[in-house]
């Protein structure tokens, strides 16, 4: 469920103290990241016969030339292209040597356009990469991205830093990316993780669990530990109090209601401009609902307070902010707090220890004064530094959404790009107040546990709904099939 992410330097050091432990070379490793290769390619394509491998001079090259001998040993076609000499006396070199040796060549030029290829396999550059590709490489890069060929890139696409994430002008853009002995952060989100298409991971049976990292990749979540007692009752999942939706927006409003509604809360209590009560209750009647003239505090039950979506940026949404936000802190009530929400506390920055912050890259860059491209640059920094300067517990939103607590960070595995419309991010802040009700806990793991949530259902609203189509509504829909999917038992 939840994966240790590792930075390309740590992965180093895991594959030397394992050449250290083992008393094996780190040859071993590179034979195993290509036997990898192989064995995906085999199981994910196994109709392909004609291949193209373009390896570069490091490490990332020699497993090019690994995978590309074991193709070859296996009868199929194989054309390589070489991006020069492989650093010598490493394992790199070793790796084209037997490759040579099986009676292997390597091509200095580009095959003509006529020729194809059932896939082509991206060994050009891995973690070594350090700035902008330089210009001897971008030939190659074009080549493969122009090839119309699927690309599988070895451990990262080549150009994405695998550890902040950033990417240069030329970039390969992969069909699917085999990352070897752990993930890296700068693959899991972000407009890099778009670059990797599907993402693998092959272990090759190294052991990284005694490594100190604070990043883990969450791709499932553990429901058999939120089993409901046959005796429950509503008081024991929590009452969610949803703050917003002024004069236009009363749709945030609602969305954000009822996907609590759906986490399983006992209660959901909505405070809104009187002019959207009919449009909920008549969508929910089990939500209560009042004005939020007379709702100038918070009920005495309430366990989570969600606030901000469709708020509005004027006087009174201040006041109200201020004032809804105050009963919050001395109550130490967890306050979700997005959209308008955010926007005021950039005017009003303060500290609050059980908070949970949900902006996507614009909220962030405005949270921190700085641009939108270089919150872009390193999403897992920048989302610590915003739960630095707030506390609580940051969602920094997007594909690969960060959830950071200030001592751990999880990235997000789940989600679809049918996501990218007006409304999920109410969806979102709705389902983190609903869970934190539900579970009766404040903590990144349950907070996690709900972003994954969303993007699960978002999946699922994808296959029912087609990416297009669905709409923010579709995710709440869909939350049954997450249940259902995931178990309770
Ligand atoms: N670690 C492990 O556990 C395992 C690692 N394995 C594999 O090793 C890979 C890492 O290998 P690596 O360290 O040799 O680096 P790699 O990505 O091949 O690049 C090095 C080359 O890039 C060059 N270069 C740098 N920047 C550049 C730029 N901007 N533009 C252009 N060129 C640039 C740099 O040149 P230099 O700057 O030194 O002149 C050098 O020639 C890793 O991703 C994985 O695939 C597996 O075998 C299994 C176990
Ligand atoms: N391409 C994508 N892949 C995965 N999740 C996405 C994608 N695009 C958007 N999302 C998710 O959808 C939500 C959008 O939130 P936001 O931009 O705040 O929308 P809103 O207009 O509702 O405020 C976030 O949770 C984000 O992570
Ligand atoms: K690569």
């Amino acid at each position: 469920m939840l994966s240790k992410v590792l930075l390309s330097s740590a992965v180093k050091a895991i594959e030397q103290q394992w050449a250290q432990k083992s008393g094996q070379s780190t040859y071993v490793l590179m034979q195993r990241a290509g036997d990898a290769a192989f064995q995906l390619i085999r199981q994910q394509w196994p109709e392909f016969s004609r291949f193209c491998v373009v390896a570069g001079t490091g490490n990332n090259g020699g497993d090019g030339y690994i995978l590309a001998m074991l193709l070859r040993q296996a009868g199929f076609m194989v054309t390589l292209i070489s991006a020069g000499e492989s650093r010598q006396g490493g394992d790199a070199e070793r790796a084209k040597g037997e490759y040579l040796k099986s009676g292997g060549v390597t091509e200095m030029f580009f095959p003509d356009a006529s020729q194809q290829y059932d896939l082509i396999v991206d060994a050009l550059l891995g973690t070594g990469l350090h700035g902008e590709v330089r210009p001897k490489y971008v030939p190659f890069i074009n080549f493969i991205n122009n090839s119309h060929s699927p690309v599988l890139s070895l451990d990262v696409p080549t150009g994405v830093d695998a550890d902040q994430g950033s990417f240069s002008q030329h970039t390969v853009q992969a069909t699917a990316t085999l990352s070897f002995i752990a993930y890296k952060p700068g693959l899991l989100s972000g407009k890099a993780r778009a670059y990797c298409g599907d993402l693998h991971l092959a272990s090759l049976d190294v052991d990284v669990s005694s490594s100190q990292s604070a990043m883990e990749y969450r791709q499932g979540i553990r429901l058999s530990q939120y089993r409901r007692d046959l005796a429950s009752h509503k008081g024991l999942f929590g009452c969610v109090s949803v703050v917003g939706g002024s004069n236009g927006m009363g749709g945030a409003l609602i969305l954000a209601a009822e996907a609590a509604a759906y986490m399983g809360a006992g209660w959901v209590m909505a405070s809104t401009d009187t002019q959207h009560l009919s449009a909920l209750l008549t969508r929910n009647p089990a939500i209560m609902a009042r004005g939020w003239d007379e709702a100038d505090s918070l009920v005495e039950k309430t366990t989570v307070v969600v606030a901000g979506t469709g708020m509005g940026r004027n006087e009174f949404a201040t006041r109200y902010l201020e004032k809804l936000v105050s009963q919050a802190q001395q109550r130490r009530l967890p306050v979700v707090l997005d959209a308008d929400g955010l926007f005021w506390l950039a005017q009003q920055p303060r500290e609050y220890d059980y908070w949970v912050l949900t902006p996507h890259d614009g909220e962030a860059a405005r949270l921190l004064g700085v641009s939108v491209s270089e919150i872009q640059t390193d999403r897992v920094h920048w989302a610590s530094v915003i739960q630095k300067k707030y506390g609580g517990i940051c969602v920094l939103k997007g594909l690969g959404s960060i959830t950071c607590d200030g001592q751990r960070s999880v990235i997000n595995g789940s989600g679809d790009a049918g996501m990218a419309k007006a409304g999920s991010g109410d969806v979102l802040a709705g389902m983190i107040g609903g869970w934190l009700a539900r579970t009766g806990r404040f903590d990144i793991d349950v907070v996690s546990e709900a972003v994954w949530i969303h993007g699960r259902s978002g999946e699922f609203a994808a296959l029912r709904f087609y990416p297009e189509s669905m709409q923010a509504g579709d995710l709440i829909a869909a939350l049954p099939e997450v249940w259902r999917d995931q178990s309770f038992d």
